[in-house]
């Protein structure tokens, strides 16, 4: 079976998913859900989707899709985030990209491009195949993808010099591990009571597992209703890591606990 990511040929996503599969195994999807989804309904073998960016934050639609459907995070994935402006010439009058590509070069497009026209679409390789077919189109994406009629108008455009984005290989849960240096869980207290959520990370704190990501998401159930994802520095094969996540399954009894899963991380260029 295959690995699915995000399409087409020559996003981010796919360059991440080159850590884990050969070209002619990846299939592209549109959207990060499908993505999910076709990992989850046993469509695909693995799936990469991208989680974190250090220049724009957290990948909300990955996040809600993680804690809605039942899939295993099996490795991270780190690659560095270089954006190239493509376009035929300089003479257009829009700039496509996926919403995260173009908040990372939000500066530079309001300092050279101010009269641009801004359009969000499905991927950064998405932006640059309708450049291609529209000299009034420009893309920003990978350097790689300006082929045929496509030039680098300008390279590395982002607004900060170092630009990585985290990505997470999926797969079935029953590929989910407890091997691995780092663990992610989503936690839905199902209470709301002053200090909840001191004593939803104390029990890391307590065994020395170090947090390197916590981040709230609203549950959809109510507005002020939230679920939290949680990234550790400790793998589940841990004592420590399972003790501080068997705390956290009392404090949440009136909610659930997902178990993502444990891996480990490996940096692509
Ligand atoms: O659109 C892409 O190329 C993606 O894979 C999503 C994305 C967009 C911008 C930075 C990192 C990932």
């Amino acid at each position: 079976m295959h690995t699915v990511t995000l399409g087409p040929s020559g996003t981010y996503s796919h360059r991440a998913a080159g850590a884990v599969a050969t070209d002619d195994e990846i299939e592209f999807r549109e959207s990060i859900r499908d993505i999910v989804d076709a990992v989850a309904d046993g469509d695909a073998a693995r799936g990469v989707v991208p989680i974190e960016n250090s220049i724009e934050g957290s990948v909300t639609e990955t996040l809600d899709a993680l804690a809605e459907r039942d899939v295993a995070v099996v490795r991270e994935v780190i690659t560095p985030i270089k954006h190239g402006l493509l376009a035929q010439s300089e003479e257009f009058d829009t700039v496509a990209s996926h919403p995260q590509a173009l908040a990372q070069c939000r500066e530079y497009l309001d300092e050279h491009y101010p009269d641009a026209s801004i359009e969000a679409v499905a991927s950064t390789a998405r932006g640059v195949e309708l450049a291609g077919e529209d000299p009034s189109v420009a893309g920003i994406g990978h350097p790689d993808n300006a082929t045929g009629d496509l030039k680098v108008i300008a390279a590395d455009i982002q607004d900060r010099r170092s630009n990585a984005t985290r990505f997470f290989v999926l797969a079935p849960p029953a590929a989910r591990s407890d091997a691995g240096g780092k663990s992610s869980f989503v936690v839905y207290p199902g209470a709301n009571y002053p200090g909840l959520l001191l004593e939803l990370l104390e029990p890391f704190a307590d065994r020395g597992v170090n947090l390197t990501r916590v981040e709230s998401r609203p549950s959809g159930e109510h507005l002020g209703d939230y679920l939290f994802h949680l990234d550790v520095d400790g793998g589940l094969f841990e004592e420590r890591t399972q003790a501080a996540l068997a705390e956290v399954e009392e404090i949440a009894e009136n909610g659930w606990v997902r178990k993502l899963g444990s891996y480990d991380v490996e940096h692509v260029v």
